[in-house]
Order: C-alpha cells, then structure tokens, then sequence
C-alpha cells in the first residue's frame, strides 16, 4: 500500500463513537485535517469480503451527486480497513424519527417523500437503481444552516445496480420492502422495483407499520411475502389519510410492474404536487466533489481484498476494532 491513500495522512477520527454499523462493520465521525469538514466514515474490514460488490457501491455512489443523496467523497487504506469516506448525515435515520413519533401527519410523510422521490429520480436518470430503499436508509441533515428542516439523504449503495452491471436478477433488498416480482427467480426491473420500496416507505412513515406485515403475527416472513404476492394491505381508517394520499399507495401497491406508477407519474400525482417546494428551495448546497478517479478507486479496492495483518475480515475481527486499527 506503499502509494495508496491512508486514512491518517488526512483524518483524524472525531471519537471511537459508531455512528452506525450494519453488515459491513461500523461508521465513524472523522474530520478532515486540511479543511476541518466533518465526514462520516465507513470502516469496512480488509479481506476477502472486499470483493467486486464492494467496487459497484463504491463506483456507483461515485457517480451520483445530488443534494438527496450522501456525497460520496474518496476511499482510503488503513492497515486493517477499507474506509469509504462520505458527507456526514447529523440527524440521524428517519427510521428513527418515526420511531419517536409513532407516525407522520400527511403534509411530514409528504415533505419526505417529494425529497425520496427527487433522490430516486436522480439515481435512475444516472442509470443507478438503489434495490434498498427503506427508512434505515434515508438520513436526515439538520437543514442548509444546521437549524433548518431536516432534509433527507439517501445512503447505502450495497445494493445498487448500474445500467452497465448485469440485469436484476437476485432478491436483494429488505424483506418487509420487497416488490412481488422481486421474490420470483426472474430478471426484473429495478427502477420499478424501487418505485414499490417508496411506496412502502410512504405508507411506513403515514401508519408507522409495515404494510404487508400481520400485525398480529408481524415476524411470520411467509405470511408477510404471500401479501406482498396478493397486494394484501389495508390503510387504518381512523388515520383519516386522504382520498388523494389514498390513491397514490393504490397506484404504487401494484404487482404487474408495468402496471405500476412510475417515477414520472409520481410526480404528477395531485398529492405529490401539494406544497411542492420550487426546486432548489429544500435543496442547498452539494458536497464536494470526489476527485478519485475510477482507476483509483479500483486500484485502493483491490488492495484491501488483501489484509496485510493476515485476518479474512470476518466479522470476529470487528469486535477487537479500536482507535489504533484506524492508524
Ligand atoms: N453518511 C452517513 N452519515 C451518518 N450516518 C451514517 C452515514 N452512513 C452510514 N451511517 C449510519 O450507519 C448505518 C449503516 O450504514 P449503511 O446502511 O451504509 O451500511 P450497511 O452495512 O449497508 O447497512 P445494512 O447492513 O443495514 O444494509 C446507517 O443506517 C446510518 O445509521
């Protein structure tokens, strides 16, 4: 790694606190020594899990860039991980939020989702699609002055597919958002696919339950995947959610995906077009751009395949991880 970027020639870490952690291993405030800017930094253990999946998130996240989606902004090297350095999300996973509050009101569900659908939009006019859309993976900022509304951020390209990978073929994704066509064994389309995890994620966020789940027998993953098969849902009356709002969920919840909405008609829907903010008023500045090149990326990728300390990057790894592995 003689020549590769390493993270301490830039970074120092803000605090060992884990921001976050998911399959990958965990995510870390850092700051950057030159600029002082404060970057979230995802810690991926060197060894064979850095494999060619690793280089499409990396690669695809590389190419978007749009004020809905974390900024991507470089990978480096420490002895023991791959570091994928991005914008730094402050205000946590909307997830989260509706956690805290049970559920939204119609015009909360509705800021949140005109900003997923923006994000989405982007991905796939960039020839990405996400294959992940959920609640855990979309963070929030606190707004373009650090006070304002939170906006939202899409995050977690480990599922992401480009127009140059292979077609869709896998079921990939989060059980509870899968779209029917995605639990057959068939090539399918992705950029319809994530127009169902939006839907889910609308339908979350105005009920604060899963759609397709018995709420009864929630865990019940087979009763769960013959509902999504049979679009068996059902809206609470007592949310008093709108015939508009109503009709969108409708128009989403469709098993023949090309009898679903699209991503365009979305936007045109009524309920979608209600205080739809003038673009560029809920949307503020970019990141910076990335300035590694694509032969880069792959060339740093490469060498974490390979951990110099000898360990295969299993998870048991992880849990001995403490500031100085980070040097
Ligand atoms: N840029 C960021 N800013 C703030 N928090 C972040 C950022 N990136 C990741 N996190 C936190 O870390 C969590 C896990 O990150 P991410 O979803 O990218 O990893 P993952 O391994 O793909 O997750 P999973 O296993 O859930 O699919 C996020 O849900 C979030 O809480």
């Amino acid at each position: 790694m003689a020549n590769l970027p390493k993270f301490n020639e830039s970074y120092d870490l803000v605090s060992s606190k884990v921001i976050g952690s998911g399959n990958f291993g965990v995510a870390k405030l850092a700051k950057h020594r030159a600029t002082g800017a404060v970057v979230a930094v995802k810690f991926l253990p060197r060894g064979d899990k850095i494999d060619h999946n690793v280089a499409r998130e990396i690669l695809n996240h590389r190419q978007l860039r749009h004020p809905h989606i974390i900024g991507f902004r470089e990978v480096l090297l420490t002895e023991s991980h791959l570091c994928i350095v991005m914008e730094y999300a402050s205000g946590g996973e909307l997830f989260d939020r509706i956690v805290d509050s049970g559920s939204f009101k119609e015009a909360e569900a509705r800021y949140f989702f005109q900003q997923l659908i923006s994000g989405v939009e982007y991905c796939h006019s960039r020839g990405v699609c996400h294959r992940d859309l959920k609640l855990e993976n979309a963070l929030l900022d606190r707004g373009a002055d650090g006070n304002g509304a939170p906006r939202l951020k899409i995050c977690d390209f480990g599922y992401s597919k480009s127009s140059s990978d292979s077609d869709p073929k896998t079921t990939v994704g989060t059980p509870a958002y899968i779209a029917p066509e995605v639990l057959q064994t068939k090539k399918y389309d992705g950029y319809r696919a994530d127009v169902w995890c939006c839907g889910v994620t609308l339908f979350v966020m105005l009920v604060g339950a899963y759609p397709f789940e018995d709420p009864d027998d929630p865990k019940n993953f087979k009763k769960s995947i013959m509902r999504i098969c049979s679009v068996k849902y059902s809206i609470p009356s007592n949310l008093g959610i709108t015939a508009e709002c109503q009709s969108l969920l409708t128009s989403i919840f469709v098993a023949n995906p090309e009898q679903r909405i699209t991503i365009a008609q979305i936007k045109a829907h009524p309920w979608f077009q209600t205080n739809l903010p003038s673009m560029g008023a809920a949307d503020g500045a970019l990141a910076p751009e990335s300035t590694q090149t694509i032969e880069q990326i792959q060339q740093i990728v490469e060498a974490a395949a390979v951990n110099p300390n000898g360990g295969d990057g299993a998870a048991g790894d992880d849990m001995m991880l403490d500031d100085d592995d980070f040097n």
